[in-house]
């Protein structure tokens, strides 16, 4: 496909997504009925349609509209390309530009919210919960994330995940936010391929998960419930330090990769409907649902759908698992609250909300990461039950 034909491609791609449809759901439609699309089309498609979400308000102001067309003509004049190259109404190539389309708007002179890409509403929500670094943390989210992996040290060390990527032209760089963390410098659209991954050397997974993941001091033979489990992601890191871990989520079918991960990563985790059955836990882990702020690089649609009353709602849900799990963990046990939130309401507040309403409960550790640390944004609690185990 020409850069004009992808362009088009991905207007129409962000049409459907402004007219309802989950981004993916349009891109999958897009490649089946676009059988033409080489793999090489259908990566560049994707990277254009992610850039243009992440940076919908700014690129759609830039491009002199509030659509997919105006959203990649602003894409490109930010990336310092001429969109009359690619506008040139030429066969598959979206139309030429109109003379309004023309006039050439700095992102400098737009107002902040737009700038930084974000609802306005949401602007003193960041500030408060991130002080002064919120404006550069919001600009980081209009970014694309890295692409991390996580080495399974049940596995091997993180010098032989390297030199096993290495030989399907992947190349990696440790990275000091966790001792199991690589970062993806080249290749990363063929890890899913490779030899490391599909013998469970390595899974995918952000270091600030991983970082979680270390928080939490889980040890061998610790019996441990992550009570969200969702794809497993740090049941499997919790299970490859050697610990028992049961996984556990209110939607079982969140669950249906994980026994072919267990499988790929050599490790052992028992899938549990009613976590409340097995006694109590060593550790309880709530990896609970939540804004997904700090993952906005990965999944940027969340930022235009989330809303006031969404947050709220979320936080609601976030204190009711509090309370749910807290019986489950043993008498001197832990509670690891974790979210990939930057908003203090989903983190320390609410941390502290259930202290203060939960006797016998103190707060052993917290900590913020942002996407300035490298991954996702996250935040992680450990909480100590009173008492001798
Ligand atoms: C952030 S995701 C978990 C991600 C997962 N821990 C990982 O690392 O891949 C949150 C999960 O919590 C689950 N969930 C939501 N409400 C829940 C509840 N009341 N009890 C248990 N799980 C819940 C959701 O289905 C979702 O899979």
């Amino acid at each position: 496909m020409t850069p004009g034909a992808r362009a088009q491609a991905a207007i129409d791609v962000l049409d459907a997504w402004q007219a309802g449809q989950a981004p993916e759901q349009a891109l999958t439609r897009w490649a089946r009925a676009s059988r033409y699309a080489g793999s090489k089309d259908r990566a560049a498609v994707r990277d254009l349609v992610y850039s243009a979400i992440r940076c919908a308000r700014s690129h759609a102001a830039m491009g002199q509209g509030d659509d997919g067309r105006a959203m990649i003509i602003g894409g490109l004049r930010e990336a310092g390309d001429a969109p009359e190259a690619v506008f040139d109404g030429s066969r598959f190539a979206p139309d030429a530009l109109q003379d309004h389309e023309r006039r050439v708007c700095d992102l400098n002179a737009l107002p902040e919210a737009v700038r930084l890409d974000m609802p306005d509403w949401l602007l003193p929500y960041l500030e408060r919960s991130l002080g002064p670094d919120w404006r550069t943390v919001a600009a980081e989210l209009r970014k694309r994330a890295p692409v991390f992996l996580r080495v399974n040290a049940a596995k091997c060390s993180r010098d032989e995940a390297v030199a096993a990527l290495a030989t399907d032209g992947i190349v990696t760089a440790a990275h000091p936010l966790s001792p199991t963390a690589l970062e993806v410098v080249e290749g990363a659209r063929r890890v899913h391929l490779s030899a490391a991954f599909n013998d469970g050397l390595v899974e995918l997974q952000d270091v600030a998960s991983q970082a979680v993941i270390d928080l939490t001091g889980v040890t061998a033979g610790m019996r441990v419930l992550d009570y969200c489990a969702g794809g497993g992601g740090k049941a499997l890191a919790m299970a490859a330090q050697g610990a028992e871990v049961y996984a556990h989520d209110v939607n079982q079918k969140r669950m249906n990769d994980l026994p072919e991960r267990v499988r790929r990563a050599g490790v052992d985790i028992a899938i549990l409907e009613c976590p409340g059955m097995g006694g109590t836990y060593d550790m309880v882990l709530a990896d609970a649902p939540c804004s997904g702020s700090g993952a906005w690089r990965r999944a940027p649609q969340g930022k235009w759908d989330l809303t006031e009353e969404r947050l709220s709602e979320l936080c609601n849900i976030q204190a009711e698992i509090l309370g749910d799990i807290a019986p489950l963990v043993a008498v001197g046990g832990q509670l690891v609250y974790a979210t990939c939130s930057l908003f203090d309401e989903e983190n320390q507040a609410q941390i502290e909300a259930f202290i203060s309403r939960t006797p016998g409960w103190k707060i052993v550790r917290s900590q913020r990461f942002t996407p300035l640390d490298g991954g996702d944004g996250f935040f992680v609690a450990v909480l100590q039950r009173d008492g001798v185990a």
